[in-house]
């Protein structure tokens, strides 16, 4: 598989996110800078890391949603390329209106730096054919915006789709109440494109790779894509 990392002044998860798909594939991607216009020809999957893109000037996200490679990226998912945006990369996702709603302060106003359990929604996407129905993963979070938010209208839409793609849950897989952190609606911590082709997900699965570090949860869905791709 041909993945293309996008690496934004002040990302930080560049090098586990490549670490995660070298393990989980098989193959190192390529990585793009954002001032670059075009992506590696033959990309099939696009990663926007986690980190701090500007110094999360303005708001998270808002100033590397219009960096130059963008233009690139909005093409690929509009062809149905896939895209994976994690963390600063979903906060990127949603400012640059690829995905729906947007990401602001957690509510207890505190970054927030912990393991925690995620509800695997569904398993028949690219993203997590891996994983069983209903199965609960262990990932990492590290955010001062992940507090997901959207209209009525656009949760009702997504929840009727079945657009979203993790709920914050505890270990036994209920979902909600102290498991819920950042104060997101409806416990999402991840949600579809339309097409199911681009994920934006808060916590990090890109640091649940290895057995001796945490666990593999994470490395299940870069495995899967692999298959998928
Ligand atoms: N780990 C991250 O990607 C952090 C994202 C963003 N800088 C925030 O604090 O919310």
């Amino acid at each position: 598989m041909n993945a293309a990392v996008i690496v934004f002044p002040g990302s930080n998860r560049e090098r586990d996110v490549a670490a995660a798909l070298r393990a989980g594939t098989g193959s190192a991607p390529a990585m793009v800078w954002h001032a670059d216009t075009d992506l590696p020809a033959g990309t099939d999957l696009v990663v926007l890391p986690g980190g701090f893109s500007y110094g999360d000037y303005l708001r998270c996200g808002a100033i590397a949603a219009r960096a130059p490679i963008m233009d690139a990226v909005r093409a690929h998912a509009a062809r149905g390329g896939l895209v994976l945006g994690i963390c600063n990369g979903f906060q990127i996702l949603v400012e640059s209106g690829l995905l729906p709603g947007i990401l602001t302060r957690n509510k207890n106003l505190r970054f927030i730096c912990k393991t925690q359990h995620l509800k695997v929604e569904r398993v028949d996407t690219r993203f997590t054919s891996g994983y069983q129905p209903g199965q609960v993963i262990e990932v990492a979070c590290a955010h001062g915006e992940g507090n997901y938010f959207a209209d009525p209208e656009t949760i009702e839409r997504l929840e009727g789709d079945g657009r979203v793609a993790f709920r914050y849950c505890d270990a036994a897989g209920n979902v909600g109440g102290l498991a819920n952190a950042n104060g997101s609606i409806n416990d999402i911590a991840g949600v579809y494109s339309e097409k199911l082709n681009v994920l934006g997900m808060m916590p990090h699965p890109e640091n649940l790779i290895d057995g001796a570090v945490g666990g593999t949860d994470g490395l299940v869905l870069f495995a899967g894509l692999a298959k998928a791709a």
